[in-house]
């Protein structure tokens, strides 16, 4: 199938929804206080109230792995259904698996979240880039292939992750820097934006530069972990047309009613819209 790439779908989907990604984070804690079971059947009906709520009204949706994988093989089916769900109500997918791996299993984590014929086939995954950015190569080739994107870990929104990437290379840059780098190449002359995102927490006092990136900035940590529109004006400057601000603690607390997440997620993006001027 030929779809346009990536960073070009996920603009107009910006531009006419806003620019924020809700998540789908099925933490037990949120499960009970909708009144659900934490097992499989509680599992399915609150991936069914934010597939109902997210789909028509969100650009994007991140649905966070791990909380499906918990459950084994029915909660991946549970997954397959919310993805589906989502895309065919005009949602774009972001699945948020971290991966990554020496290139040979690269190639099998690539097939499973980008290939059309993997159930689990979503619009961009998350990628971990640390066994070296080019052993994200499979993926890189196979999201251009079929319109797909990803966004690879530069700078994570939690304490422990700058030990990692504050660290220097040779050349003087940080480890982030060079992710965003490594980035910023794969989408050079990409209009209106590239296809390879890096993923930059919204709870940090300063990032890396930015200029040569070319690509959307998922900034994770807006809402529960501290993040605010003003934090994430502030980081992104002049680039703030590239910024995809996630939230998923902050929507998924005005469930389990299906219009109250609609509105919530509505107003989180109305309080972004200021971020397409810059
Ligand atoms: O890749 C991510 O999405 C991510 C990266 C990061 O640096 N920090 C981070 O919190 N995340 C994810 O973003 C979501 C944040 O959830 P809330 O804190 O509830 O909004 C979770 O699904 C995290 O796994």
């Amino acid at each position: 199938m030929v779809r346009a790439p990536f960073g070009a779908r996920l603009r107009v989907a910006m531009d006419q929804r806003g620019p924020i990604c809700a998540g789908i984070d099925p933490h037990p804690q949120l499960m009970h206080a909708w009144g659900l079971s934490t097992d499989i059947a509680g599992l399915t009906e609150f991936s069914r109230r934010c597939a109902d709520a997210f789909a028509e009204t969100a650009a994007i949706v991140k649905p966070q792995v791990a909380f499906f994988e918990a459950y084994g093989s029915p909660g991946l089916a549970v997954l397959e259904e919310t993805i589906a769900a989502l895309r065919s109500g005009g949602a774009l997918v972001l699945a948020d698996a971290k991966r990554g791996d020496i290139g040979s299993t690269m190639s099998a984590y690539a097939r499973a979240w980008l290939d059309d014929a993997s159930p689990l086939a979503s619009d961009a995954v998350t990628l971990s880039p640390y066994l070296g950015f080019g052993s994200l190569q499979p993926a890189l080739e196979l999201a251009q292939q079929t319109g797909r994107g990803v966004f690879a870990l530069a700078a994570t929104s939690n304490p422990e992750g700058r030990t990692v990437q504050r660290a220097r290379c040779s050349g003087g840059t940080t480890v982030a820097q060079m992710i965003v780098d490594e980035a910023g190449s794969r989408n050079r002359e990409a209009e209106p934006m590239g296809s390879v995102g890096v993923v930059i927490g919204a709870t940090l006092s300063e990032i890396p530069d930015l200029k040569d990136l070319n690509g959307p900035v998922l900034l994770p940590g807006v809402g529960a972990q501290g993040g605010t529109p003003g934090s994430v004006a502030k980081l992104m400057g002049e680039y703030g047309h590239l910024a995809v601000p996630a939230v998923s603690r902050d929507i998924l607390r005005s469930g389990p009613d299906v219009a109250r997440l609609r509105t919530a997620t509505t107003q989180a993006a109305e309080s972004f819209a200021f971020l397409k001027q810059s």
